[in-house]
């Protein structure tokens, strides 16, 4: 017998979500130091260790979710029923500029990341402002952050210039990068930040090998700005002032053209796709089977919870299935192992990360989900990625483990407070509501 971290025994089927999507029924899976060691049947036989019995349980791969602004949760609903621009420019800017510090970021930070363990995901991309708070929020916690300092052409609550964005981005990354903070560039949009902007930010990704995490073609309203300020459509402008290429991560991309697709399939741009967000600001269907057809990378995000309006993400995968099959009306399209992968391997591709997480393969990180199965409405069951994708919901997320620690154990998240978050809820209700 070996002795191992952590072992997960008798798991009803392991869904591995690796390139050849192998599937396990009654398995274990072995964790040592962080990493998963061993998978199959019979697993238990050979390890000795810390063992939790999974019978019942479905496990997946931690999930993914490629783009959202955490701390938003705090702006929860706030300018419901708007279309982006007056959105932003009417409600949420404002309040950001009178609110947003390190300690709103904190406190937000704390629901989305309370929120997120408890709805199975074990890394978020996330762009917004004092990132340093979101940092020590996620070490505290334990979940992996892919985190941008949100970079703007005007003044933003953590940055007056666009140089000053890029100069904390820059000692983030040689303060923060650790086990679960990935720094990452965030230019806002190409109608926010210049040529000039885009390409200094493009520059320091490069020179760190960072991620490019931008929104791009997210509504009409971007499209005809950015052609009338350059003649070109947004991912058009892009390719030709250079910042395209592999280490670009597009949040939205709902209106390209099919010469865009070519190019961002060319150039190995990922793209988000935020399904509830943009019909919830009614910013149109992004065209994903076109783009996935293109070959280009689509993974999921749930966006910030001031357009969603929550972080589950499992929702968000069903929201996305249905969707593409009601807009294509083929009802192969995106059928639920796609989907699933899309919030798995795909979003580990999107953060350029594959070779750590997305799978639960030997060797790659141990973080995993488990699905608790036993309840009327995931019964009876003929297919788990059907029930995953269709039948089930965050709140079915039993357990969850980042790197082989135990965040989530019978639906309890353990490294958050639940009435903490509640109190820091109420709140910012009240200093929000009346300032
Ligand atoms: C630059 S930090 C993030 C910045 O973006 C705002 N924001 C939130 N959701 C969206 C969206 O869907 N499109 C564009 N901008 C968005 C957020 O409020 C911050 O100001
Ligand atoms: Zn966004």
């Amino acid at each position: 017998m070996e002795r191992a971290d952590l072992i997960l025994t008798d798991i009803s089927y392991i869904l591995t979500m690796d390139e050849n999507l192998t599937e396990y029924r009654d398995a274990d899976i072995a964790i040592k130091d962080k990493k998963i060691i061993a998978i199959g049947e019979g697993i238990k036989n050979r390890y000795y260790g810390k063992t939790i019995v999974c019978k019942g349980k479905i496990a997946i791969p931690g999930l993914i979710n490629t783009h959202t602004h955490a701390a938003m949760t705090l702006l929860r609903g706030y300018g419901s029923d708007n279309p982006l621009k007056v959105w932003l420019e009417e409600y949420i800017w404002p309040v950001e500029g009178k609110f947003v510090s390190y300690d709103f970021v904190k406190d937000g930070t704390k629901i989305a990341v309370y929120e997120m363990l408890r709805n199975g995901i074990t890394t978020f991309v996330d762009m917004y402002f004092y990132e340093n708070a979101v940092a020590d929020v996620i070490n505290e916690a334990g979940i992996r952050g892919v985190l941008s300092t949100g970079i703007l052409d005007f003044p933003t609550p953590g940055a007056k210039t666009p140089d000053e964005g890029i100069e904390k981005t820059v000692s983030f990354i040689k303060e923060y990068s650790g086990e679960y903070v990935y720094p990452a560039i965030g230019p806002h949009a190409p109608y926010t930040c210049s040529p000039e902007t885009l390409k200094k930010c493009m520059d320091v990704a490069e020179k760190y090998d960072i991620l490019f995490h931008i929104h791009i073609s997210e509504t009409e309203f971007e499209v005809a700005t950015v052609k009338e300020k350059y003649g070109k459509t947004p991912v058009e402008h892009l390719d030709s002032i250079g910042v395209l290429n592999d280490r670009v991560l597009a949040a939205h991309m709902v209106h390209p053209t099919e010469i865009e697709i070519e190019i961002l399939s060319k150039r190995g741009v990922k793209v988000s796709h935020c399904p509830e967000s943009n019909l919830k600001l009614a910013s149109g269907v992004a065209p994903v089977p076109e783009m996935l057809k293109a070959g280009v990378t689509v993974s999921i995000g749930t966006d910030g919870t001031a357009s969603n309006d929550d972080l589950d993400i499992i929702g968000e995968i069903s929201t996305a299935a249905k969707l593409h099959k009601g807009i294509s009306k083929d009802p192969t399209v995106l059928n639920a192992k796609e989907a699933l992968l899309m919030a798995t391997r795909e979003g580990a591709k999107a953060v350029r990360m594959e070779d750590r997480i997305g799978s639960i393969e030997t060797g790659k990180l141990a973080d995993i989900v488990l699905i608790d199965a036993t309840q009327p409405h995931l019964n009876p069951l003929f297919d788990p990625y059907t029930q995953i994708v269709h039948s089930s919901r965050g709140s079915d997320v039993d357990t969850v483990i980042v790197g082989g620690e135990i965040k989530v154990l019978n639906k309890e998240v353990l490294p958050l407070c639940r009435d903490e978050i509640m109190e820091i809820a109420e709140r910012w209700k009240k200093r929000i509501t009346e300032s």
